[in-house]
């Protein structure tokens, strides 16, 4: 039998977070966030504050840079609001983030009415359609969308446009099965008018980059008289045999939240109504 090594050799330090972490801490607590950070968590914060009330049970969450900030409001309604209420996940980061913040997760299957989602977007128009799927997650977050009594979206003031397309160059994303995708690109090349339209490459992994479903995500950048009425250009996306889900979000949204620069937000609803928000005092 080995010899047991001398206690004093066994005594481990106390570790009370790594050094990344303790980093990250404080940087939260004594570094300002950035123009843009802050502009996604004020339209985070106002957007939680007037759309996740107290009897609101099965929430959805969205994907993206956002959305951690709108899980951070929540958290702060406290333990008590949070104890019988279910969160349901659009993919891999937003199921983390649920569990990280030990909010009770749950699944679109269970729960297939959701009170409200809230979601990021690439970018939103005046009438609040938008492009989603910079983050690969389209498809799961067009089944919470759609499952959901309030769709609520938040950004920062880049993603608040006239028309989609205007700031966000990569173009429509479309989840594809993979033995299709090659049939798909030829389609949007001579059939839908989107010449440049290419398989997303991923960017620390060889190859392309694979959906949270298995799938590929092609990008297909369209001109403006396409972008000015989205419902159509998806619908004839979504026919194309091998696509899944096309990162089209039409008519939607109830509203939309964008913090902007100056500290106030922006909110565009489905009627068409724009509300400004002033800065808090
Ligand atoms: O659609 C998405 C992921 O598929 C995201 O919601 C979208 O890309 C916005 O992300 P961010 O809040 O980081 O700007």
């Amino acid at each position: 039998m080995a010899a047991r090594a001398p206690s004093a050799t066994r005594i481990q330090p106390v570790v009370v977070g790594s050094k990344d972490a303790i980093e990250t801490a404080v940087d939260t607590i004594l570094k300002p966030l950035s123009t843009i950070e802050s502009a996604k968590r004020l339209a985070a914060y106002t957007a939680v504050d007037r759309h996740v009330k107290p009897e609101h049970i099965v929430i959805g969450i969205g994907s993206g840079s956002t959305v951690p900030y709108v899980v951070e409001r929540i958290v702060q309604q406290g333990r008590e609001a949070n104890k019988d209420r279910v969160f349901i996940p659009t993919g891999f980061q937003s199921k983390e983030l649920i569990v990280s913040s030990n909010l009770n997760l749950g699944d679109v299957d269970q729960y297939p009415t959701i009170d409200v989602t809230l979601d990021g977007a690439d970018e939103v128009d005046r009438d609040l359609n938008c492009i989603k799927g910079g983050g690969a997650c389209h498809l799961r977050e067009k089944v919470l969308a759609e499952a959901a009594r309030t769709f609520i979206l938040v950004a920062d003031y880049r993603k608040n446009v006239e028309y989609l397309g205007t700031n966000f160059k990569p173009g429509v994303p479309i989840e594809v099965v993979p033995f299709a995708y090659a049939k798909v690109l030829q389609n949007l090349h001579h059939i839908l008018g989107s010449p440049k339209a290419t398989l997303r490459m991923a960017v620390a992994k060889a190859g392309p980059v694979v959906s949270d479903n298995g799938n590929f995500i092609i990008d297909a950048p369209f001109e403006r008289e396409h972008m000015e009425k989205p419902y159509d250009i998806m619908a004839r996306i979504k026919m194309l045999t091998g696509v899944v889900e096309v990162g089209l979000f039409c008519h939607m949204a109830q509203a939309a939240y964008f913090g902007n620069e100056d500290g106030s937000v922006t909110v565009k609803y489905h009627d068409g109504k724009v509300e400004t928000v002033a800065p808090p005092a």
